[in-house]
């Protein structure tokens, strides 16, 4: 397959519908999930969704592995080299390693943009370059818990062999020798231990060197002191630490600011005959002034789990010095530490390819769940004023400052703006460029651009219910294609709110509208006068164009007005032409929404990286536990089921309906059992599934060959946030369009475009038969 068909395919959309067909995130506690099934937010992929591949490069635990399989082709190639893996990594979408592998940039280049996610099974990072990582809009995570006892446990180990001399001790008698007098060792009673970073393994060390009967003092400019004075710690400088230490355990993590920070300044600070213990990374060591410390008798003894080449060379003078005790890099390596690592780093790289965002990214902000699922519908808002303001922009090119404001009746610490930056930034960027932006990549990706976005707060008077009241986008010093939607001072202005869950336009320039953000749009600008609707609403009506939102923004009756109309279809260029003959109408532009709003954590282009199969396996599992909790024996029986409501969920429907859904409430529904509420939305969810349809055409050159093929569906569906509502919205959705540019020129893009579609089709067949099947099942 060429890199162009790839992409091709990769770029298609899916039937992902965010805030259309998906559950909210209490819908995952459903009891009859698994665990693996249980997340933050479940949504309905009917996607396409072959298995994404992931490359583990070195030793997982099985349990990990497993977990791992069950969802994606697992390629464990242990000792590739460096030039192997750049080869194998342009067919990996993950990538698993530990502390052995280079992530370079080098394999980022190599992907070619496969590779969404990293996870580094540990916690280090030094071997991952994250800012490569970044820019390539490939998540960083790490598994940043599970190993922390094993490796405090492996530092006190190290701390009590140096002691006594254990390894020396150990390899005389093998070979033959008791030398009694020659191994007396140091008792811990009363000597200082300093632990230089106060982190997760630093503090885990100094908790067992009290147990030991050391004075413990720590060094770790982060560190909050109350913490270190709960444990009895004290903090101290550095220069303290080093002064004050008969043993020193070092936890800082290797950084510009760390690398080499233990030198021959350092050495010439201790006690003399001071004991070093390292299981953090070997770069903080200058290895060489250690071996002229030791030689000097400064440091007595040193104890390395780690080194700053791993492994070291054979003739080391540091890993042969007679005072040194060595081990091969095993801080992490317990069979119970591998297990959690293994586990760990599996779900954090899954719910990455999902493109959930994950606890432990390195290189993503971690959002919580309750704020996520808040933000929800103005992230998809953020992505649509983006995409409308640069469309916008006469030429499209040299949009270079942007100011955005957010207005909202809450504090001004109570927003954390960076994911819906992050999509504005995305809907800017995507409709004039080939790049495709993420929540990882969009600030680098605006720079890189040289986009320059401002934001502002705008503090509203007024109830905080909702995170948001509006949010503006604004692009300064560019002309618009649509004058109209310049705003008084010079800039195109659009402004957006969230209505009902969904994102609606409410102001073009200086003129209100108020139209849903789906489909796609067309702005009209005349002079208000009757019959401007009917006029434009048959030209599309001719044209088989559905409207599903219209609204009319005007000065002054019979002045200048604003016409803004959604369309679910695209009109075709003489539609267009025609609408733009309308006498009153001066001036005009059609403007492209997203197919499928775009999911903001999904890491590649448009492929879901997900097991559609497994998606559907879960609706039709809480489809059949519903039948027999209910004892009923067919779907319609089900649907009928009358709901008993107790006075929770009566107050809670209440506040739902009446869009009155604060935060608290929000999380205490995430956290109540799953009851009337979960069971009305199983109860859509099967509705829009047994009502969906799927058409297919295709347009043919003069030759014969496909040159544009588009599958539709439609389904109907009751709005999420409000389950007690019969009235349902409509849906289209072109699943996949190309044109006479793209299509098959031998390349096999076409006919990979077709198997694309006729795939996706089927998907939804086979939800419909999967569900119809479990009740038929469930009858006999
Ligand atoms: N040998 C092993 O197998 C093994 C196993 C686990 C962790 N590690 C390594 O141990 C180190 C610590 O891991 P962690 O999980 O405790 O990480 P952590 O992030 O929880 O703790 C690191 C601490 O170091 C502090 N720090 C940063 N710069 C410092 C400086 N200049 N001086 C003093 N302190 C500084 C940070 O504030 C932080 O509190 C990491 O380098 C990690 O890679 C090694
Ligand atoms: O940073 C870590 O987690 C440790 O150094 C463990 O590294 P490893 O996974 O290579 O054992």
């Amino acid at each position: 397959m060429s890199a162009a068909a790839s992409s091709k395919l990769l770029s298609t959309p899916s039937l992902r519908k965010p805030w259309g067909v998906s559950l909210p995130p209490r819908f995952a506690s459903f009891p009859a999930l698994p665990r693996r099934t249980r997340r933050r937010s479940l949504v309905i992929v009917l996607s396409m969704g072959a298995k994404p591949t992931v490359l583990v490069t070195e030793k997982l635990g099985e349990a990990g592995l497993e977990l791992l399989r069950g969802f994606a082709n697992v390629d464990c190639s242990y000792d590739l080299s460096h030039e192997e893996l750049c080869t194998k990594i342009s067919l990996c979408d993950a990538l698993i390693v530990r502390s052995g592998t280079k992530v370079t940039r080098e394999v980022f280049e190599s992907s070619v943009g496969r590779l969404k996610v990293v996870g580094r099974a540990g916690v280090g990072i030094d071997n991952v370059d994250l800012a490569a990582a970044t820019e390539h809009g490939c998540l960083v995570v790490n598994a940043p818990t599970a190993n922390t006892i094993a490796a405090a446990e492996h530092g006190i180990a190290l701390l009590t062999a140096m002691a006594r001399n254990i390894a020396q001790a150990s390899a005389s008698m093998k070979a033959g020798e008791w030398k009694r007098s020659k191994y007396v060792g140091v008792s811990f009673g009363e000597k200082t231990l300093a632990v230089m970073g106060f982190g997760k393994v630093g503090s885990e060390v100094a908790r067992r060197a009290k147990f030991l009967g050391m004075k413990v003092v720590a060094h770790d400019p982060y560190a909050p002191a109350d913490r270190a004075r709960a444990m009895g710690i004290e903090l101290v400088t550095f220069d303290e630490a080093l002064s004050r230490a008969d043993f020193i355990s070092l936890h800082m993590p290797l950084t510009p600011a760390t690398s080499k920070i233990m030198n021959d300044e350092a050495f010439a600070k201790m006690k003399k005959g001071v004991r070093i213990v390292n299981v953090a990374r070997g770069g903080v060591i200058d290895e060489d002034a250690l071996v002229r410390a030791l030689d000097a008798g400064v440091v007595k003894q040193a104890a390395l789990d780690v080194f700053t080449e791993e492994p070291p060379s054979k003739d080391s003078k540091l890993v042969q010095h007679e005072s040194v005790t060595v081990t091969p890099h095993l801080g992490a390596s317990t069979v119970e530490a591998q297990e959690g690592v293994a586990i760990e780093i599996v779900e954090a790289v899954i719910g990455g390819l999902k493109g959930e965002l994950s606890s432990t990214a390195v290189n993503a902000p971690m959002v919580p769940a309750e704020v996520l699922s808040e933000l929800a519908p103005f992230v998809v808002l953020s992505e649509m004023l983006g995409r409308l303001a640069v469309q916008l922009v006469a030429g499209g090119s040299g949009v270079k400052t942007v100011k955005v404001t957010y207005a909202s009746a809450r504090g001004p610490d109570d927003l954390d703006t960076r994911l819906l930056r992050a999509m504005i930034t995305k809907g800017l960027i995507e409709p004039i460029s080939s790049m495709f932006v993420n929540l990882v990549n969009a600030d680098v990706a605006a720079k890189q651009r040289g986009l320059h976005i401002t934001e502002e707060r705008i503090i509203l008077g007024g109830s905080p219910e909702s995170p948001l009241e509006f949010i503006q986008v604004q692009i300064a010093n560019v002309e618009s294609k649509f004058p109209s939607a310049m705003s008084e001072t010079g800039e195109i202005k659009v402004e957006g709110r969230v209505k009902d869950g969904l994102p609606h336009l409410t102001k073009v320039g200086s003129f209100e509208v108020d139209v849903s953000l789906e489909g796609s749009l067309i702005l009209c600008r005349q002079v208000d006068q009757p019959g401007m609707i009917g006029r434009v609403g048959s030209v599309l009506g001719e044209e088989n164009v559905n409207v599903n939102f219209m609204s009319v923004g005007r000065i002054a009756p019979r002045k200048q007005a604003v016409m803004a109309i959604g369309v679910d279809e695209e009109p075709t260029k003489a539609a267009l032409k025609k609408i733009g003959e309308i006498p009153a109408i001066e001036e005009f532009v059609f403007l492209k929404l997203l197919k499928a709003p775009s999911n903001l954590f999904r890491l590649s282009p448009g492929k879901d990286a997900e097991d559609g199969d497994g998606e559907f396996a879960i609706i039709v599992e809480q489809v059949e536990s519903s039948m027999k909790s209910f004892g009923k024996k067919t779907l319609e029986e089900l649907k009928e089921q009358p709901m008993k409501r107790g006075r929770r969920e009566k107050e809670r429907e209440r506040a739902l309906l009446s869009g009155k859904k604060n935060r608290v409430e929000q999380r205490s529904e995430s956290q109540s059992s799953p009851t009337f509420y979960h069971f009305k939305l199983l109860l859509q969810f099967i509705d829009m599934a047994s009502d969906s349809k799927v058409s297919e055409s295709e347009t043919r050159n003069a030759d014969g060959s496909v040159m544009e093929k588009r599958v539709e569906t439609v389904h109907y569906q009751s709005t999420p946030a409000r389950p007690g509502q019969t009235e349902r919205r409509r849906d289209v959705e072109v699943v996949h369009q190309y044109h006479p540019s793209e299509a098959d020129s031998g390349s096999g893009a076409g006919s990979m475009v077709a198997d694309a579609a006729a795939s996706m089709a089927s998907s939804i067949r086979s939800t419909k038969d999967a569900i119809s099947g479990k009740a038929n099942e469930s009858s006999k």
